[in-house]
């Protein structure tokens, strides 16, 4: 049953039960609607009380079922809203847990709104590429006021009960049950006037100039959301609040919401959205995975390393409230880091504080030690190593730890690609070893690649992959192999910007076609921003720069191949980014944020053109998006063969989350499905027939057997797999 009533005296409670979050299915609809009439035609019934089954009011209409074709449903939804509306009888919402979305559109339309005081409420639609297209941007203005209502529905900002109250979008906020107290209210208030609570009926109030405001927020979401188009709907609709009456407002979501269909965006985010809550559903080929394997409970941590990667995740353990020791070298080291977590922590805690929550850290550390010494950390649960990237560093380290610590212990290591297994091979546990690869900043970013070893254990993954999602990260299993998934995609990526600098481009132009992409940031400033130096190092380790390169070797080629040497160049220079004030671009100070282009870097090109005797030619933006961004989705096809990721969806959800590949455009594998896997192929192709001393431009097995298999869709690329070698 979908929906259920039960009646309490004169009060008709009606509870939608939808697992596992009461979204508003077809199904739900119908049944909502029919015990609703049948409630308020009910002679016995005086008021009414909505709510949903199992702690969860309702997050909105269902996403499953979103199909272009479906849009026919929002007018059921509208349709639930207006009956409740215009119902003569009181008519009480009890938000528990969360109101999200048409959820929380429900809520509008009812006459009162009781939540409990942990509940959630918000009008999310924005992040699945829609807009609250259910009365959503036609009530909550006439409610809260244009300013907080737009900041609401064009960020879908989640907004806690207490803040709901202050805001005056809840009536009452209640620390016992929401449901007991929506009867209560609702036994008071039957026979009272309703008018005033009928909010289509009310007029939108405001003091400002409402010209200048929407041009402002538009001309805003246009830089912050860049190329999303939901934002932009988001605005307009809102603005139509102002402009139209009720209904034509409602009518005005509708044109709204059929346009943004067209654009294909609500389709990439929608499935970016499916694509992130299936990346914590891992399955081994045992037939191991989250549904059969239990996680250990992790209490008490340690983090060793107090570099910038070790204070980002001794934060993160210390805001899900995970005890933490955090463990440095030497003194002076200790001290700076922990300056810098109590630092980190106090943003937090002002973060929340802003949101009208309070934090075990808002007044000091939490639940964080700092120790020099090693025998502290021997009892706890799991320890994560933060060293910087030396193999025989992190070797030492985990030898001396295994020994340490307790024997059912689990030893992390975050490292951005270093080999798993050779880490663990040096410890008494090997199977209890496994990598988490944060993203800078740790206490930030989303994304947390966790990497499976050749010896890890189902249960160190499950253990893993639910510390990830207690520390609110987006978690995606991978295999192990260098760079595992998402630096291994962007080495071709970023050896394609240095190639199109030879070619002709500045890197201005490169990055600007990137960001036209979409791209948060385009590759040369990524590399100011994370320090040339840190690829300049690691190349020497591979001895393709410094004194490692055989004598002879030909500037421009390594092992017979295409080689760039011009980031070697200028870090030889001292050009390590923004900390030396210089790189790519220049900066107006050390440690500066503001990238200028550097004429000195457009002579230097030439010149170097001119040494080597490179013909430039005139390169335009499609060509750079496509030179990038084939090599990175190539990468992306042999990780799959390759079996180091399980499916283009876990790809996708790696770069939405962690690379700045705009969301709306689902992630790169999607990408290349909705650009037509024939495309790619062949530009490839053409490219690397053009450049065969570029491996990373060669078609890969799976991408040739995809298209001469006729495209199947993206859901069925991993049947094509077949019986390649799998990783996980
Ligand atoms: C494709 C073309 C586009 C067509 C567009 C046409 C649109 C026409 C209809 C227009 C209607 C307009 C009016 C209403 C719009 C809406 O309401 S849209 C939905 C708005 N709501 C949300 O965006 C909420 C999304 N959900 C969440 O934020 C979180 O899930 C949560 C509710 C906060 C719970 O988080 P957490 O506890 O971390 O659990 P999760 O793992 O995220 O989710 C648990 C499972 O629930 C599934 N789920 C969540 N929300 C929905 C939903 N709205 N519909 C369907 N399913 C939902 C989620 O997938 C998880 O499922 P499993 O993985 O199977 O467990």
């Amino acid at each position: 049953m979908e929906v259920t009533r039960y009646q309490s005296h004169a009060v008709s409670v009606i509870e939608i039960n939808h697992p596992p979050v009461n979204a508003l299915s077809s199904l739900v609809c119908q049944a909502l609607f029919k015990e609703f009439v049948e409630a308020s035609k009910d002679p016995s019934v005086e008021a009414i009380v909505l709510c949903g089954a199992n702690g969860k009011f309702c997050a909105g209409a269902d996403i499953r079922e979103f199909k272009s074709t479906s849009l026919m449903k929002t007018i059921s939804i509208e349709d639930i809203n207006g009956n409740i509306e215009s119902c003569k009888k009181p008519v009480v919402a009890a938000i528990e847990g969360v109101a999200l979305g048409g959820g929380l559109e429900l809520a509008l339309s009812c006459h009162y709104r009781v939540a409990h005081i942990k509940a959630i409420v918000g009008l999310p639609e924005v992040l699945i590429g829609i807009l609250p297209a259910a009365g959503g941007t036609q009530r909550l203005p006439r409610l809260i006021g244009i300013p907080a209502a737009l900041d609401m529905i064009v960020r879908g900002r989640h907004v806690p009960a207490t803040e709901a109250f202050q805001l005056g979008i809840v009536d009452q906020v209640v620390q016992t049950n929401a449901i007991d107290a929506a009867v209560h209210l609702a036994r008071e208030i039957i026979g009272k006037p309703l008018d005033n609570r009928r909010l289509s009926t009310l007029p939108v109030q405001y003091n400002i100039n409402i010209e200048d405001f929407f041009d402002n927020a538009l001309k805003k979401a246009k830089i912050q959301f860049f190329g999303a188009q939901a934002p932009l709907a988001c605005i307009e609709a809102v603005k139509a609040s102002v402009e139209l009456p009720f209904y034509q407002g409602l009518k005005k979501e509708q044109e709204l919401i059929a346009s943004l269909v067209t654009t294909g965006q609500p389709q990439a985010q929608q499935y970016a959205f499916f694509s992130e809550r299936n990346a914590g559903k891992w399955t081994l080929p045992s037939g191991e995975g989250w549904d059969n394997v239990s996680p250990k409970i992790i209490k008490t941590t340690a983090v060793i390393g107090l570099g910038t990667m070790g204070r980002g995740i001794v934060t993160s353990l210390s805001k899900a409230n995970i005890s933490v020791i955090a463990l440095e070298q030497d003194e002076k080291q200790l001290n700076q880091g922990k300056k810098a977590v109590i630092s980190l922590l106090e943003k937090e805690a002002e973060k929340l504080n802003k949101q009208g929550k309070s934090s075990s850290f808002a007044n000091g550390l939490g639940p964080v030690h700092f120790t020099l010494d090693f025998g502290e950390i021997r009892n706890v649960d799991l320890v994560i190593e933060a060293v910087y990237e030396n193999m025989g560093l992190k070797k030492k380290i985990f030898q001396k730890i295994s020994k340490i610590l307790k024997p059912d212990a689990f030893l992390c290591t975050n490292t951005s690609g270093l080999d798993i297994d050779e880490i663990a091979s040096v410890t008494n546990r090997p199977q209890n070893v496994i990598g988490m690869h944060f993203f800078s900043p740790a206490n930030i970013m989303r994304l947390l690649e966790v990497v499976r070893g050749c010896y890890t254990s189902p249960i160190t993954i499950a253990t893993t992959m639910s510390l990830g999602k207690t520390l609110g990260k987006v978690a995606v299993l991978v295999g192990n192999c260098p760079l595992f998934v998402g630096n291994r995609m962007l080495l071709p990526y970023v050896e394609q910007a240095g190639y199109l600098l030879e070619d002709g481009c500045n890197p201005e132009d490169v990055d600007n076609a990137l960001e036209h992409f979409g791209f948060a940031m385009g590759p040369f400033c990524m590399m100011d921003l994370a320090g040339l130096d840190v690829g300049w190092r690691s190349r020497m380790e591979k001895g393709l720069t410094g004194d490692r390169v055989p004598t002879g070797t030909p500037a421009r080629q390594r092992q017979g191949n295409r080689y760039c040497p011009i980031a070697d160049m200028l870090c030889e220079l001292g050009r390590f980014g923004q900390k030396a004030g210089m790189g790519w671009y220049k900066y107006e100070k050390l440690g500066g944020r503001k990238a200028s282009p550097d004429p000195w870097i457009r002579d230097f090109l030439e010149k170097y053109r001119n040494t080597h005797q490179i013909k430039s030619h005139v390169i335009n933006s499609e060509e750079i998006i496509q030179r990038c961004l084939y090599v990175l989705i190539n990468a992306g096809f042999k990780i799959l063969e390759d079996g180091i990721a399980t499916s283009p969806e876990d790809i996708d959800v790696i770069y939405n989350n962690g690379y700045g590949w705009p969301k709306y455009r689902g992630g790169p594998m999607y990408y290349a499905a909705t650009t037509g896997l024939a495309k790619v192929y062949e530009t490839l192709d053409r490219n690397y027939k053009a450049n065969p001393d570029i491996p990373s431009m060669k078609p890969t097995f799976l991408l040739r057997k995809l298209v001469a298999v006729g495209e199947p869709p993206l859901k069925e690329w991993k049947t094509q797999l077949g019986n390649l070698n799998n990783k996980l």
